[in-house]
């Protein structure tokens, strides 16, 4: 399958070459870039059909009602008609969507004059539930029309579930607004991962590849012992991973700073009826230099920190509690070998590097790697 716009959108680096040759040159990169550790690197988990796996899409739109993707780094909108890592039902709403603003004369937002409404829409889709959450960003607090906007849009495509408008008035590139206005439904769709149900809303932090995420998590998860007192899940969204780890501890306790992931978190432990489990909002290092400040006693760390990767204060404290194991679970491979020398320096000694294909056809890896203390 070939990209006509991939050289101007520039998002898949190796979308007009052989997926194998894309898995190949990510083995050869991580081999690369883990050599200093001397540590096994496993081959990349890749996948069967590499297309058409994101269950997030944002797209932006011009004065034409155009929409696509931006330009590598302008905010050009490349149109596109259907992107082959999105399904083609996503593609398909959002055409019908471009279609109704154009119907119902929606102005679109001139981020050079800083005038008019829709900024972006993102849609989110449920990869077992089939359920989709689309969010219409605007600068704009009022939708004018938006009942029938809502209703002609369900209508043609009946597994849309909810409908929000997120309210974006700031001048940055940032995508999403903090406040939103529920216009049809609930304002978010669940999801299964690995046997449990969560909750996705449009802010919370959710795997864009569904299939993958399962893969990595039951591989990440089946390193850790079978059976462990205290778990740390931190930079946990929406606890994804600590409610599918929970069956090995007795008592786990997940952080995250976004306030919305934490609530789509509390649910989550509600719909999944886990109780040893508790959510904090927190920064991750002030959290864990607390924790070392009052001896708290931790058995098990699960990291999955952004891709810029964690801190060394974050690091220092998780050191000085000294749990036996650290799973460090990242979508930023060279800032965790940062972090993996750090905790070297500290007496923790990196396993094997397990890298996952979790954006196939771009330059981005997926990598889990467990330490354990030199002593263990
Ligand atoms: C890569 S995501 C992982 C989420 C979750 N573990 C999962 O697999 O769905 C990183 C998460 O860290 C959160 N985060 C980023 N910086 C943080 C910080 N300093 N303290 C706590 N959480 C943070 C983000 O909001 C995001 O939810």
């Amino acid at each position: 399958m070939n990209c006509t716009i991939a050289k101007k959108c520039g998002g898949c680096a190796y979308i007009n070459n052989p997926y194998a040759y894309s898995l190949e040159k990510k083995n050869q990169a991580m081999q690369k870039l883990f050599a200093p550790l001397h540590i096994k690197v496993h081959p990349i988990v890749g996948m069967k059909d590499p297309y058409g796996y994101r269950n997030k899409v944002i797209v932006a739109f011009n004065k034409n009602y155009e929409y696509g993707l931006y330009e590598e780094n302008s905010h050009r909108v490349i149109p596109y008609t259907h992107c082959l890592l999105h399904d083609e039902e996503s593609d398909a709403i959002i055409q019908k969507i471009a279609f109704l603003f154009k119907k119902y004369h929606v102005s679109i937002y001139d981020e050079k004059r800083h005038r008019g409404d829709i900024r972006h829409v993102l849609l989110r889709r449920g990869a077992v539930s089939k359920q989709y959450l689309v969010t219409i960003v605007s600068a704009n607090p009022v939708f004018k029309g938006s009942k029938n906007f809502c209703n002609s849009l369900v209508k043609t495509f009946p597994h849309i579930q909810s409908i929000v408008l997120n309210i974006n008035k700031r001048q940055t590139s940032i995508v999403l607004g903090q406040e939103e206005k529920v216009l049809y439904g609930k304002g978010y769709i669940v999801d299964t991962l690995c046997n449990l149900t969560f909750k996705i809303s449009s802010q919370s932090f959710y795997q864009i590849n569904h299939d993958q995420c399962e893969a990595l998590y039951t591989k990440a998860l089946s390193l850790l012992p079978d059976t462990i007192d205290t778990l740390y899940d931190t930079y946990c969204g929406i606890g994804t991973i600590g409610l599918i780890g929970s069956r090995k501890a007795k008592q786990v306790i997940g952080i995250e700073r976004n306030k919305d992931a934490i609530k789509d978190a509390n649910t989550n432990k509600k719909m999944n009826k886990i109780n040893h489990i508790s959510f904090l909002c927190d920064d991750a290092t002030d959290f864990m230099v607390k924790a070392a400040r009052s001896h708290e006693h931790v058995d098990a760390l699960i990291m999955d920190p952004p891709r810029s990767g964690s801190t060394s204060a974050f690091i220092k404290a998780a050191a000085s509690l000294s749990p036996q194991y650290i799973l460090y679970i990242s979508c930023g491979p060279e800032t965790q070998m940062r972090d993996l020398q750090l905790f070297k320096k500290y007496g923790y000694v990196s396993h094997d590097v397990y890298p996952f294909d979790l954006f196939p056809h771009t330059k981005h890896v997926e990598t889990v790697v467990l330490m354990s203390r030199k002593d263990k």
